[in-house]
């Protein structure tokens, strides 16, 4: 009875689930995935994928030498590939041990399935596990997002272009067991899942069973908030989306009039959104941060760093968030060089300069020029900001740094900005925000030398 119900829904659910014709089956040999596996074989031959295996042994159980010998003779019975690992106990921390072997687990997976051509990886996580999650995320705290547990179907990130599907995540822990006790299925018990110091066995063994107690569709209940949440998103998805393109203005930057407009529970949910960064789990004080920074007039500009070198910031007008490496690179407040006429000359930013004869046909429609009537201030050189720069305008002198910060660029806009300086190094052209007298003057004579400027992005 269990059987055919069993093979039946794995059998509906694996179709709407799989979509290659290889398939890497991670088997630990306890009862999940060693239940995963025989439901695996017995697919009819129309729907079912070729099938490998993969065991590592982490060498943190006696039984493991066991295990090993196990799965091998159950791969060679069944005409399995087998793919094993041992995760030397040199190699083990002496913390997180658990995230550790994961780790480890995960990486060999990769491996594999680069080596062997395998898209798809299957793991046995079911709704007890889901459960699990869906506690350990309550007690720990985070987005809301992360209720919805452990997906069906997902990128496996450690692989480029492949996929990890959890088949088995219909399924009970409790129907699973009494499927392997009617199969006759052998299986090995981990005896590390009833050590009580770790949160997930407290949760397992203690927790949960109490709540079962109170409400035997305790689990179900969870399951079925969890199907809510996850419609609830599906449904939010795009109108987010939209909202979102009405605010941004550039790649991950926004404007922030455009988003003080918003009614607070989309201003939340925008900005939830724009810090939901693949690569770095935001916490919910930063992001409480970054909603008072952007919500403190009294503070036009400021950062907030985020996890792997990404950053928060609010610079007048915009706000979003950047990786910090790459707009950060400090510049060398010492590079200076000499322009050379009729040479494009590199700048560590990648932008180009030149100085050339008078020759309106060089240019180009993004360049940014610089005429000048004259050599007598040569050699002209190219560098950043420095200590007391004044430019000449035909109302006299003004501190360049009142000039940027009256313009509102933010600190690092003013530390990247190039300055071409005259041979007394004094500033000529502030590029792309201001040029100086001696081009104002020349409007109206005859151009003799012109200074242009590339660069993909423009200030
Ligand atoms: N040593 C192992 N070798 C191969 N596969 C394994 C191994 N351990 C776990 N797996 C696979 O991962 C699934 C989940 O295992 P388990 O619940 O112990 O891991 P977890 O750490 O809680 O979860 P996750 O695998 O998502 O990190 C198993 O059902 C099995 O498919």
């Amino acid at each position: 009875m269990i059987l055919m119900d069993m093979m039946n829904r794995f059998q509906q659910n694996f179709v709407k689930l799989n979509q290659a014709e290889k398939v890497l089956a991670a088997v630990s040999t306890g009862v999940d995935s060693m239940v995963m596996l025989q439901l695996l074989l017995k697919l009819p031959k129309k729907i079912r994928p070729q099938v490998s295996v993969a065991y590592v042994n982490h060498r943190l159980r006696p039984a493991s030498a066991q295990e090993t010998e196990f799965i091998r003779s159950f791969c060679q019975k069944h005409h399995l590939p087998l793919f094993t690992t041992d995760w030397s106990p040199q190699q083990h921390p002496a913390h997180g041990i658990e995230a550790a072997a994961r780790d480890f687990r995960y990486k060999f997976f990769a491996q594999i399935m680069q080596k062997q051509g395998i898209s798809e990886l299957l793991t046995a996580h079911h709704q007890d596990d889901q459960v699990e999650t869906f506690m350990l995320k309550l007690i720990r705290g985070g987005q809301l997002q992360q209720l919805t547990g452990i997906a069906a179907r997902r990128c496996f990130s450690a692989q480029a272009g492949s996929w990890i599907l959890r088949p088995m995540l219909p399924f009970s822990k409790a129907e699973i067991r009494a499927y392997a006790v009617e199969q006759r299925i052998k299986y090995f018990e981990d005896e590390t899942n009833f050590e009580l110091k770790v949160l997930r066995n407290r949760l397992r063994n203690r927790f949960i069973p109490e709540l079962v107690e109170e409400n035997p569709q305790f689990k179900e209940h969870i399951i079925n908030y969890q199907s809510q949440l996850a419609c609830l998103q599906a449904a939010m998805k795009p109108l987010l989306e939209q909202r979102l393109q009405t605010i941004k203005t550039a790649k991950h930057t926004y404007s922030l009039t455009n988003w003080q407009q918003q009614p607070l529970a989309w201003q939340q949910l925008l900005l939830e959104k724009i810090l939901s960064i693949p690569t770095a789990k935001i916490t919910h004080g930063q992001q409480q941060q970054a909603s008072e920074l952007l919500n403190n007039s009294q503070k036009p500009q400021g950062r907030i760093d985020l996890e792997g070198n990404w950053l928060f910031f609010k610079e007048y007008d915009h706000f979003g968030v950047t990786y910090s490496q790459a707009n950060l690179t400090a510049v060398s407040t010492d590079f200076c060089q000499q322009l050379r006429l009729g040479e494009w000359q590199h700048l560590e930013d990648g932008s180009q300069v030149g100085l050339f004869e008078w020759n309106s046909g060089m240019l180009h429609p993004k360049d940014l020029v610089f005429r000048l009537p004259t050599d007598q201030r040569f050699p002209l050189q190219i560098r950043h900001r420095q200590k007391g720069d004044r430019l000449v305008t035909a109302v006299g002198k003004q501190k360049v740094k009142k000039i940027l910060i009256d313009l509102k660029l933010s600190k690092v806009q003013r530390s990247k900005l190039w300055i071409v300086a005259d041979k007394k190094n004094r500033p000529i052209w502030l590029v792309g925000v201001k040029r100086g007298y001696l081009s104002e003057a020349a409007v109206n004579g005859r151009m003799l030398y012109m200074i242009i400027f590339r660069n993909e992005v423009a200030l």
